[in-house]
This record gives structure tokens, C-alpha cells and sequence, in this order.
């Protein structure tokens, strides 16, 4: 059988470079090539890739998404900074290119996507909730893409439950001293030598707390998401937002 043609753009980032060595590890797949930041992305093009793992930065992803899809080039993303307006452009750019497909992922590893059902599962039952989100401090953004989607899937939890908004008393703070607000879930970011990354949902109510931790302490945590997202995206067009879309968590 054929492998599957795989590129890594951002080979040379802390992911990136941990990507190329799994996909070169990969029986069934061919690291075709490996870009980084001012590498023309006509390579990918000319190396018959099939499908891109694109693994930069907040500013840099658009324009690498845009090519791909434009080209037929299905996409494997790892990179944080969505927003509704972003994922709108690149629902309009896969308009015109119906039969390929992107999987955006806020987290990669299995663990971390289990974090998030459960705590989108507990969320209902617990008056209050907060996200603490632990990375190491040469991260970018603020606060993790996993963090925002944890917060929102919460927050979507339980506004289908009918829950009550989070006891709060505080009346006066310093500015961030509550977090970030996302859809209504504080979501707190710490920066940290030595840490990678790491989440903490908390959740509480009369008389009793529950906390969901993950920690991610080597890239190797994000390798079989991203083959099996690589494997999977070519056969789902279109845009999928979340590796639990790939996976059977229910069985
Ligand atoms: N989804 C996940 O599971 C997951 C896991 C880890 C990191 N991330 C995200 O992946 C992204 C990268 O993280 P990192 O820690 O590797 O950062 P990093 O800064 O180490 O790596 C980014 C790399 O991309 C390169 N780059 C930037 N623009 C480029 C371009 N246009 N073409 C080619 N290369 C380009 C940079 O030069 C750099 O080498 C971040 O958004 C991070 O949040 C996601
Ligand atoms: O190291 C990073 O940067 C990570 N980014 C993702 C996020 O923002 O959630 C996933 C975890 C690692």
C-alpha cells in the first residue's frame, strides 16, 4: 500500500520538530517535506503532500490554511488563536474547495481531550468552576487554546442545563485577579520554567469539590493525536473542530 504523504510546516518549533520525527517513525506515512518559518509553501505543491500538519503561530496559520486548502491540501492544525471570525474565513475558503478537509485540534493529546469531555460532563452538577491553565513561558498566547475550549464547552454544558451563573461575591479586584472570562468561566493562565503543559478544571459545590487535572509533560503527549489526525482528515471534508471528533470515546 501507498503511504501517505505528509508535510510539517514549523518542523523547526518545539512541536513541530517532535511532528517530524513521528511522522518519519510512521510505517504508513512518508515525511514528503518540512518547512519553516520563510520557506516557500510551493514545496508543498511540488512534493506532492497530501496532507499538512501545520504547527507555527497565531500569525502565521491563515495564510498557510489558505494555501493548503486552496490547493486541495488537507491540514492537520495544531495552532492556537482561533476565533469565531478566523474559523468563518476558513469555512468560506473550504466553500470553494468542498472536498478538503482541516482538523483543528486545541489539544492533541488524548488525556487532554478526555479532560474536557469530563469536565464538560461534571459541569452541570457543581455551582462553580474554574479553569486553570499551566504553561511553560516561551508560550505566545493567553490563555490556551485548550483552556478556551474547556471554558466554552462548559459553558455550553450548562447553559443546556439551565444552570445558575457561579457564586462570586467579589466586589472589588486588581485587574486579572479573577482571570480571564471566557463565555462566563474564569480561565487563569500561569507561565512557568520547567512546566509544559497542564490544566486544571475545578469544580465545586455544597460541601465537596471535584478537580480534573492533565499534565502533558513531553511533545511525545501530542504524536498519536496528530498521526491519527493525519490519517483520519482526508476521508472527513470539510472543517473539524476537536480530535474527539476522530476518536470513539463512548465505546
Ligand atoms: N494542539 C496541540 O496539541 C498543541 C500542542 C503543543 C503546541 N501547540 C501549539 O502549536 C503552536 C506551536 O507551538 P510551539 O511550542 O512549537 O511553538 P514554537 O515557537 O516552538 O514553534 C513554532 C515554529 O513555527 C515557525 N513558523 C512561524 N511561522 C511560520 C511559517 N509561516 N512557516 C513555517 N514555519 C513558521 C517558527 O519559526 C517556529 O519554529 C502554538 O500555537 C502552540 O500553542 C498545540
Ligand atoms: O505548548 C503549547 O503552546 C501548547 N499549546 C496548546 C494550547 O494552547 O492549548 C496545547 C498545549 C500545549
Amino acid at each position: 500500500m501507498s503511504k501517505l504523504r505528509v508535510a510539517v510546516v514549523g518542523a523547526k518549533g518545539r512541536i513541530g520538530s517532535e511532528a517530524v520525527r513521528a511522522v518519519e517513525a510512521a510505517e504508513d506515512m512518508e515525511l514528503v517535506a518540512a518547512l519553516g518559518r520563510g520557506d516557500k509553501l510551493d514545496v508543498l505543491v511540488e512534493s506532492g503532500a497530501q496532507v499538512v500538519v501545520e504547527l507555527t503561530t497565531p500569525d502565521s496559520v491563515m495564510e498557510n490554511l489558505e494555501f493548503c486548502v486552496r490547493h486541495g491540501i488537507h491540514a492537520v492544525v495544531g495552532t492556537t488563536g482561533w476565533t469565531d471570525e478566523r474559523l468563518a474565513q476558513l469555512n468560506q475558503w473550504l466553500a470553494d474547495s468542498p472536498e478538503t478537509g482541516v482538523l483543528i485540534a486545541p489539544n492533541f493529546s488524548i488525556g487532554a481531550v478526555l479532560t474536557m469531555k469530563f469536565a464538560e460532563a461534571a459541569a452541570p452538577y457543581f455551582e462553580s468552576v474554574e479553569v486553570i491553565e499551566l504553561h511553560h513561558p516561551k508560550k505566545v498566547d493567553a490563555p490556551s487554546g485548550t483552556a478556551a475550549r474547556t471554558a466554552q464547552l462548559i459553558a455550553a454544558a450548562r447553559e443546556k442545563a439551565g444552570s445558575a451563573p457561579a457564586p462570586d461575591a467579589t466586589a472589588t479586584a486588581l485587574d486579572g485577579a479573577r482571570g480571564a472570562d471566557v463565555d462566563g468561566v474564569p480561565v487563569h493562565s500561569v507561565r512557568l520554567r520547567g512546566l509544559l503543559a497542564h490544566q486544571e478544571v475545578l469544580l465545586g459545590a455544597e460541601g465537596e469539590t471535584l478537580t480534573i487535572r492533565h499534565d502533558s509533560l513531553h511533545h511525545s503527549s501530542f504524536m498519536p493525536g496528530i498521526l491519527l489526525g493525519a490519517r483520519k482528515v482526508g476521508a472527513a471534508p470539510g472543517l473539524t473542530f476537536g480530535l474527539e471528533h476522530f476518536l470513539d470515546l463512548n465505546g
